[in-house]
């Protein structure tokens, strides 16, 4: 007896539903499994994620997420997923047992202009030119020894600082307002870096060129800084919606153009007046590289490279600085103590020396509680998942980006005590340093990814503050005074003071 053609269809159906059934429940219980073991994280929009939730300080906001969905939160971001770590337990385990599945970077729409991703070390993928350009960095450029030899550039580049701060304070405009103590801070760090890279002042009004790349720079750390929606949303690349990406060619062709001219005279300089070597542009043309990495650095990473120096060095210190100046000037006490020491060390016929810094603690400890409560990249260089990877039982779905929130961390009460007070004393006796060690406090990263730039920015920081005491007694300006001082934050390419601090200068008599 045979089947009608209706029965076999219907045996059809049943026999491959029970074959395709489970297979189905299969996938979609592993769907499920998996998308319940994705960290917690607030209900978000459809399309904008958590956007709308961030607010105009995020790491504040995401801080606030801890209470309710623990140390480790799930955010979207546009159609970007991110994970915040919240505690130093959690950043432990990232660093110490995760560091290389999360090892590259997210690059954002504005680093990809004129190819900077592809010169770029902070961006970098991990890999050979990664480790050529950070052994470099650590053995050759940021190695104490070479940080000692060029102490002199420093010296000279905070006194010209100096000299500013005082001609601004005496005039009519800076003894009515007070000055932005800032924009001296950063013109001297803009300047130190300038030095150490190629022997020259970049904050040079009689030099065109050299304004016209400190300008072009600036730009770049406004244009990269911006939330910009062609991150969010990367298939909205193409519009530009907000015009970043056209102002960012803009200076970066401007930077790379004025880079690489000085790039060109300094081989001709080389090759007139021999092999000596001087500064870190020469010792980027004086690579040589061994089996597998390349011979040479192109003429296109050697520029990215020097641009990228002075991104990481300039703001990072002069920011660190704003926020030091304001917490003493909100902490009249922690100001008297720490001047008595500078004083107890720094006779006031003399300078303030780099060769001081070691001999001053409670000096070094308010540099730390600054950056405790003020990092400059709250949220790291934020890093990305090269995989899907199993961490602390969550799975992470591969280029997952990772905020890792050091801005929460240093204020977590379960460490901390007392924890939004800027007692610098916290640190006298105590072994917590940021050398990446001590996870509840990590302004500098931590990892294989750790700010190289840490000996020099650790100088940096602690002679132009000491130098600033040293010379001058600081006073608010006028309409300030310590209790109202504004303490919000915005976050660009670092968290600067949003309103910048202003303040009154008096030379101190010798
Ligand atoms: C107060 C000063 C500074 C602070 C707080 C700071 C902080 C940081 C942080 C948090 C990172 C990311 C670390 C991570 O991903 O785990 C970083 C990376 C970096 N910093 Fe700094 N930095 C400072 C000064 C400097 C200086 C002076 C330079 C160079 C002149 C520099 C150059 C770099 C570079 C090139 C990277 C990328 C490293 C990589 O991706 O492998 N920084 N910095």
């Amino acid at each position: 007896m045979s089947l009608s053609s209706v029965e076999m269809e219907w045996s059809f159906i049943v026999y491959s539903s029970t074959i395709f059934l489970p297979i189905l429940i299969f996938i979609f219980y592993k769907r499920m499994s998996n998308y319940n073991r994705l960290p917690p994280g607030p209900p978000g929009w459809p399309l904008f994620g958590h956007i709308f939730n961030l607010g105009t300080m995020p790491h504040r906001t995401i801080a606030g997420l801890k209470q309710k969905y623990g140390p480790i939160v799930l955010l979207k971001i546009g159609s970007v997923n991110t994970m915040v770590i919240l505690t130093a337990d959690i950043a432990n385990e990232f660093f110490k047992n995760h560091d290389l599945s999360f090892i590259d970077r997210n690059i954002i729409d504005t680093m990809r202009s004129k190819n900077y991703h592809k010169g770029s070390l902070a961006l970098a993928p991990y890999g050979v030119y990664w480790r050529v350009m950070r052994r470099l960095c650590t053995v050759e450029m940021f190695v104490n020894k070479r940080i000692n030899e060029t102490v002199s550039v420093r010296r000279k580049c905070i006194d010209n600082m100096l000299l500013w701060i005082e001609k601004e304070a005496h005039s009519v405009e800076g003894r009515r307002n007070g000055i932005q103590v800032a924009r001296y801070i950063f013109l001297a760090s803009f300047n130190i870096i300038g030095n150490l890279m190629l022997s020259q002042d970049l904050v040079d009004p009689e030099s065109k060129e050299a304004s016209d790349f400190f300008n072009a720079m600036k730009g770049l750390m406004e244009w990269g800084g911006h939330p910009n929606i062609s991150d969010l949303f990367t298939w909205l690349r193409w519009l530009d919606l907000q015009g970043l990406r056209r102002k960012m060619d803009r200076d970066m062709g401007k930077a790379t153009d004025i880079a690489s001219k000085f790039v060109k005279e300094r081989i001709e300089e080389r090759k007139a007046a021999g092999q000596e070597r001087k500064d870190f542009l020469d010792v980027l043309l004086e690579f040589e590289g061994s089996k597998n990495e390349p011979a040479k650095l192109s003429e296109l990473e050697i520029n990215i490279f020097m641009l990228e120096i002075f991104l990481g060095g300039s703001e990072t210190s002069s920011t660190s600085i704003e926020w030091a100046l304001t917490e003493l000037l909100r902490n009249p006490k922690t100001m008297i103590r720490l001047k008595n020491e500078i004083s107890s060390i720094v006779e006031s016929n003399r300078k303030f020396e780099e060769s001081d810094i070691d001999k001053l603690p409670y000096l070094q400890a308010v540099i730390k509680e600054t950056l405790r409560l003020h990092p400059p990249l709250p949220f790291l260089i934020p890093r990305k998942a090269i995989q899907d990877t199993n961490f602390m039982g969550y799975l992470i779905p591969k280029n997952t980006q990772v905020f890792v929130n050091v801005w929460a961390i240093g204020r977590d009460e379960e460490i901390w005590e007392e924890p939004l007070d800027f007692k610098p004393e916290r640190f006298l006796g105590s072994k917590i340093d940021y050398k990446g060690q001590h996870f509840e406090f990590i302004p500098f990263g931590a990892g294989r990814r750790i700010c190289p730039g840490l000996p020099l920015g650790h100088r940096m920081t602690h002679f132009l503050l000491g130098s600033l005491l040293h010379e001058f007694d600081w006073e608010l300006d006028f309409s300030t005074n310590p209790g109202t001082i504004d303490m919000n934050d915005t976050i660009g390419s670092v968290a600067r003071k949003l309103e910048p601090l202003k303040v009154v200068p008096t030379k101190r008599v010798v």
